[in-house]
């Protein structure tokens, strides 16, 4: 469990002084996982090192299981540090190590004898899935799997506390996917607290139980990662929904961009609007997944009426709430969504590269 009651943090002094945390309170309940976002700059790292005290709060107090970190004296200060891992983008490996020997870092610094090193080390490769990669130099690794190596040590003092920051930035959404699960996964196996930052909102939707957004130095938002996807009223939940591209609406309908507002949204719930309106309701585009159970999602719809008020209404009688939507179509968000032609940068199969036009691909 890790609570943080009025946290402050500020950098400089006098005229130069820069308060990045400010007052903050936060809690993350043992065994969940706490996704942080926020915009560059308001202080989310900044989070992570008042919570492992690698930086020291101007005030406010810094609670691990019940204690208090930020009155500690340095040696106190060092064991209750080995308490909580923390997992950097994966360029943090030492490059003239190998994965196992990066992995045994803490244990040396610890003095662990070399024996129970090696048997420590093993095992957390074996648990992050890289028991044949031991001897493998950092720039031999994949992004993922470095950063297997990155989790595998930040575990090797059995911390209860993981810290994320920025874990799976630069990763592609597959290898996200699977550090991703290896973290959950891990929060299970040895119920570990876990601090994930990030401005992925992809990656939250897959990683958190909980959801805090920081701005200016506070928590200005936060709910279960559930209770923000389905309440229109959250501008976080807003931001949470993926936003793809959508087709152009037919002639006659107007377009509308409509979220799942409730847990309970009926899977044929196209049809029932449609029933309801007596017009035609077409799908330009949606985006529908289950979060820990529950469907969530988002869609852009043609609906042949200009009564918005009845839209509203028959769209929330299923779960659902809308507005309409009169800006021109969404390109796509992927990366692939402006190029005319894609070559070079694909590889296929067997190191072989694929080119041809976006619609070829496509
Ligand atoms: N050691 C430092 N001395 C002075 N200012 C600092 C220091 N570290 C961070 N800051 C300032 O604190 C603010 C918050 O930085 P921080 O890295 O915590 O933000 P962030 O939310 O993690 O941003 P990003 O998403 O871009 O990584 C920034 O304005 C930064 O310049």
């Amino acid at each position: 469990m890790i609570t943080l009651r009025q946290l402050t943090k500020t950098y400089g002094r006098g005229g130069t002084a820069v308060t990045v945390l400010d007052r903050l309170d936060f809690e993350v309940p043992t065994g969940r996982i706490a996704a942080v976002v926020g915009p560059s700059g308001a202080g989310k790292s900044t989070l992570a090192q008042c919570i492992n005290l690698l930086e020291r709060p101007t005030s406010g107090s810094v609670v691990v299981n019940g204690e208090e970190l930020s009155g500690l004296p340095e040696k106190r200060l060092r064991e209750a540090r080995r308490r909580i891992g923390t997992v950097f983008q994966s360029s943090s490996l030492l490059s003239r190590r190998t994965a196992a020997e990066n992995i045994a870092l803490p244990l040396e610094y610890l003095g662990v004898t070399p024996n129970e090193a090696r048997a420590r080390v093993a095992e957390l490769l074996d648990r992050v899935g890289l028991a044949d990669k031991a001897g493998h130099y950092p720039f031999q690794l994949s992004g993922g799997q470095a950063q297997r190596v990155g989790i595998a040590r930040a575990l090797a003092l059995r911390p209860s506390i993981l810290l994320a920051d920025e874990a799976t930035s630069g990763l592609d959404p597959d290898t996200t996917r699977s550090v991703v699960g290896l973290i959950r996964q891990l929060r299970d196996d040895l119920d570990l607290t876990v601090v994930f930052i990030t401005h992925e909102m992809d990656t939250v939707r897959q990683v958190a139980d909980t959801v805090a957004r920081l701005d200016h130095g506070r928590i200005v938002e936060q709910g279960t990662l559930v209770e923000l996807l389905t309440s229109h009223e959250s501008q976080l939940g807003r931001s949470l929904q993926p936003r793809r591209g959508h087709a152009g609406p037919e002639a006659g309908t107007r377009t509308w961009f409509v979220t799942y507002d409730s847990t309970v949204v009926p899977g044929d719930w196209i049809q029932r609007v449609t029933a309801d309106l007596g017009t035609a309701v077409h799908l330009l585009g949606a985006s529908v997944e289950t979060v820990h159970g529950v469907n969530t999602g988002s869609a852009t719809l043609g609906i042949g009426t200009d009564d918005d008020a009845r839209v509203a209404a028959a769209l929330a009688r299923c779960g659902l709430s809308g507005t309409p939507d009169d800006g021109p179509p969404l390109g796509p968000r992927a990366s692939l969504g402006s190029a005319d032609a894609v070559s070079g940068g694909f590889l296929a199969g067997a190191g072989r590269v694929r080119t041809g036009t976006l619609e070829d691909v496509a």
